[in-house]
């Protein structure tokens, strides 16, 4: 194995401190949320209400369900795919194929869970399991990361990432040294982003509603909005699943600690939190309340103004990347770049310079609100994602910058605002 020559590309995350300080960090905050939701006060900030000891962490049970989860999501993704994807070109030129099989998955795996369920599987218990699970799967993802790294050395140049591969240890193995990691034709990253951590937010959400059920007779109108949003969503992903093909974490990220922690671990256990919240502190809500978190009123963020608007903008790029002809985009205006592709300036793309995260914001408010206002601890979420986007749209100027230079400074004039129209 020879030591690759380090990449030049400029360092992200604040470099090797910055990674460091957020291998902490995020497996902390992650403990403290899932503590702090099940504690008498849900203080956001501030120290958990008590440090759990090893005993309550560690669980072979807890590890045993984890590898069951992820064998069955691997056995799904193994199924005969309705279509299979080629992904963007790569540096050596070739093209990666990817099965479009996720939404499948959903639907089996909700269909073997209701099986088990009738069967006596006791889902609604899960909730009890959360801690040690989150532990096993935070170890598992550092076992994950670090493999990836060792494997990582036997890549070719043309396999890594361009982040990631600094010659720092800390930085290579937070941002993940190779691009598109596969074990023949299977995909870790891709696999991992889309099936055990998003699937398994669903299913997280789904007991903690079951044991509410179990508590209080019937699943609160909160807890009901909660779940039905936060399902909508994965299965949207889903649905759409060739289009995470043109993502950030597909085209420009390795697989290193940031997205197998992220889509293992971080994702399905603090994504969960409203419905964590709800299940020990719950909340009133009226119908008319409902009503409006879901849908648009005057200047209020309902669910479904959030819901267009990230579908919208989403779907029209994505048709306009395919086929700039097709009859949906090709009357809007365009800027020409230097590499023959084009920027969109009308429609979603000329509102704003990110409308996708725009949506996606307006929904994470959304499914905060049926916690009610009485805590902060819910709304964590929408922080952490406001500051993860507005950071993100950041780097992705950045890439767009270097990839189309002066057309992307027009766009910039034409559409001054990153994500909120007038303010940001
Ligand atoms: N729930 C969660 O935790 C997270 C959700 N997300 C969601 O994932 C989705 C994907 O996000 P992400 O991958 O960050 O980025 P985008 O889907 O917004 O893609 C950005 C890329 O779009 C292209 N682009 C930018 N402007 C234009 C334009 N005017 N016309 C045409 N193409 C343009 C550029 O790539 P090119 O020109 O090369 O095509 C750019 O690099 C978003 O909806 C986001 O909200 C993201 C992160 C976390
Ligand atoms: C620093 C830190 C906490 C990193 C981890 C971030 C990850 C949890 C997210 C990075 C990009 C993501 C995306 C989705 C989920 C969260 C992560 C993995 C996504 C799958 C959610 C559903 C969307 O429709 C999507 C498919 C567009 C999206 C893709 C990006």
């Amino acid at each position: 194995m020879t030591p690759h020559k380090a990449s030049q590309t400029p360092l992200e995350f604040g470099g090797p401190l910055g990674v460091t300080a957020m291998l902490f960090l995020l497996p902390a905050t992650m403990f403290h949320l899932i503590l702090a939701a099940r504690s008498g006060p849900a203080r956001l900030l501030g120290p958990p209400a008590y440090l759990p000891g090893l005993e309550e962490l560690w669980s072979p049970r807890a590890l045993l369900l984890l590898f069951i989860w992820i064998g069955l999501q691997v056995a799904l993704y193994l199924l005969p795919a309705r279509k299979v994807a080629e992904g963007l070109e790569l540096k050596d030129k070739s093209r990666l194929r990817y099965p479009i099989n996720g939404f499948q998955a959903l639907v089996l795996t909700a269909l073997l869970m209701g099986l088990g369920v009738t069967a006596g599987l006791p889902l609604g218990s899960l909730p009890e399991m959360l801690l040690p699970l989150a532990f096993v799967t935070t170890l598992t993802s550092f076992i994950c990361s670090l493999l990836l790294y060792v494997k990582a050395l036997a890549a070719p140049v043309s396999a890594l990432a361009p982040g990631g591969n600094s010659g720092n240890f800390i930085y290579d193995f937070f941002l993940g040294r190779e691009l598109n990691p596969r074990l023949g034709s299977f995909d870790l990253k891709y696999f991992c982003e889309l099936r055990p951590g998003l699937i398994g937010w669903v299913f997280i959400n789904l007991a903690l509603l079951m044991q509410e059920a179990e508590l209080r007779g019937s699943p609160s109108l909160a807890m009901w909005l909660v779940n039905g949003f936060q399902l909508l969503y994965v299965a949207d992903a889903l649905w759409y699943e060739e289009s995470v093909l043109t993502t950030m974490d597909i085209i420009h990220d390795g697989f290193g600690f940031m997205l197998a922690f992220g889509d293992l671990a971080w994702l399905p256990f603090t994504y969960s939190l409203q419905a964590q919240f709800l299940l020990y502190h719950p909340q009133p809500l009226g119908l008319p309340m409902a009503l409006l978190i879901c849908l648009l009123k005057d200047q209020s963020p309902g669910f479904a103004i959030g819901y267009y608007i990230f579908r919208g903008a989403n779907t029209q790029k994505n048709t306009f990347r395919k086929n700039p002809s097709d009859p949906s985009v090709a009357g809007l205006e365009t800027i020409p770049t230097a590499t023959g592709r084009q920027l969109l300036v009308s429609g979603w793309w000329g509102m704003v310079r990110h409308p996708n995260y725009l949506g996606d914001l307006i929904m994470a408010l959304a499914w905060s609100l049926p916690c009610g206002v009485s805590h902060l601890l819910p709304y964590f979420y929408v922080l952490y994602f406001t500051v993860l986007l507005v950071h993100r749209e950041a780097r992705d100027e950045q890439q767009c910058l270097r990839k189309y230079g002066r057309a992307w400074q027009r766009y910039c004039e034409r559409v001054p605002y990153r994500i909120i129209p007038y303010l940001y």
